[in-house]
């Protein structure tokens, strides 16, 4: 290792040491949180179905950035290359569209085989994965709605989605000893003002409950459903909206997926954590950065970003928050976006691992506010960043910003002869 890494790496060892920060158990710790890294970003959430269609329901990747996956194999070899240049422990996210077959499947009959690629892949880099029913891009999603759908065949065809989904899910589970997190997100809600709220909302909580109503073990599968506020053509309602899934995830006891972008404009779900883990045992993250709008961009080191990390930490919350990232950005490297925004996550529980938290409660609890303010400003520029350079280090992951050399060498070697 560069001595100059290690020498800055011991002094901020010992100016954390001064405030009562074990540096070293941060780093243990940090290594073992697994990010979520979700595979769409990779291909503009495009997938590899043999009859695939445009995206839709009211998402949108913007930009045409040359160089993006279109089969499996490419997939990978580009998520291998951006897991390379991320430290520590990670997962990969698929959504049921990256099947694996030369023939059209019917989303209601895709299977556990369908997906051996993706396990097998997973052993070899010894991660684990998680899942995603694909309930839009389809000509059944076309008007906007799916498991809430008034006709009765095509909210059946959605049901038998999620259930071949739920199974899926679990045989990534058991095959690769870690429990998949199945997240459901649906697209249903209307552009104007509907005059039912009620009825579509009693379809998706019937639908819902056949759907989890086959039990597997939690060992290797864990429901989540993903609420939101609204979408490109839906914007007078949805009708998963933020009461309608806390009241489900805590009624039924499976996760909550709070996404970042999913909420009005000045609301946090940083500030949200805290409050649903009281009622619901699991949660799931879809770490991600609204820009005026549901926009994904790619995750940075922001104020929200760390307060994120800070409530997980802070909490003890780590084996009851699921961290997911979901950004897509079709402007730039599609590999540089997943490196930023996963070392940026990294980085936010790393700094959050290293807050010296017993000062700042100790503060809170004689209400001296003025001493918590200070210190938690102070702590914005404790060397962190020395500690991430040694993390980095010390797995052979690149330092700084060296990992962008990698990056436009495998553009100019791999993606520009795509
Ligand atoms: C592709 C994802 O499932 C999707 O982004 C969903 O999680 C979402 O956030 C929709 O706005
Ligand atoms: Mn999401």
């Amino acid at each position: 290792m560069n001595p100059m890494i290690e020498t800055a790496f011991g002094l901020a060892r010992e100016q954390y040491a001064a405030l009562g920060v074990d540096v070293d158990a941060a780093l243990e710790q940090l290594a073992k949180i697994p990010v979520s890294m979700h595979c769409w970003q990779g291909d503009d959430v495009q997938g590899f179905e043999a009859d695939a269609g445009d995206l839709t329901g009211g998402i949108q990747a913007t930009g045409n950035y040359p160089g993006k996956a279109s089969t499996p194999a490419q997939l990978r070899q580009d998520l291998e290359q951006a897991m390379a240049l991320i430290p520590g422990a990670k997962r990969l996210n698929l959504h049921a569209i990256y099947l694996e077959s030369a023939e059209p499947v019917a989303r209601d009959k895709i299977e556990p085989k369908h997906f051996a690629g993706w396990v097998d892949w997973a052993k070899r880099q010894q991660i684990g994965l998680d899942f995603n029913p694909t309930c839009f891009s389809h000509p059944n999603s076309g008007d906007g709605m799916t498991l809430a759908h008034p006709d009765e065949s095509i909210r059946r065809f959605w049901i038998d989605h999620c259930k071949a989904c739920r199974r899926i899910s679990a045989y990534f589970g058991e095959s690769l000893g870690t429990p998949s997190v199945m997240n459901i997100w649906i697209p249903d809600g209307m552009k104007d003002l509907p005059a039912d709220r009620l009825g579509p909302r009693q379809r998706l909580v019937a639908a819902l409950d056949e759907i989890i109503s086959e039990p597997f073990d939690e060992a290797h599968h864990i429901d989540a459903v993903e609420s939101k506020l609204f979408g490109i053509g839906a914007e007078s309602y949805t009708v998963g909206s933020n009461e309608f899934y806390l009241g489900y995830a805590a009624t039924r006891d499976v996760a909550l997926c709070l996404d970042a972008g999913h909420f009005h404009p000045t609301e946090v779900i940083s500030d949200k954590i805290s409050a649903a883990s009281l009622y619901v045992r699991h949660l799931l993250l879809h770490v991600s950065r609204p820009v005026r709008w549901d926009s994904d961009h790619v995750v940075l080191l922001d104020d929200e970003t760390q307060a994120i990390a800070n409530e997980i930490i802070r909490n003890g919350l780590l084996e009851r928050v699921h961290i997911g990232l979901d950004f897509f950005d079709a402007s730039i490297n599609r590999i540089a976006a997943w490196v930023i925004g996963t070392r940026n996550m990294k980085k936010a529980l790393l700094k959050a691992l290293l807050e010296p938290i017993d000062a700042l409660r100790q503060a809170e609890q004689q209400g001296d506010y003025a001493s918590r303010l200070a210190l938690m400003e102070e702590s914005r520029s404790l060397p962190w960043q020395a500690v991430w350079d040694y993390a980095c280090a010390r797995e052979g992951v690149p330092v700084g910003a060296t990992w962008l050399a990698k990056v436009k060498e495998y553009e100019a070697e791999v993606l520009s002869r795509r």
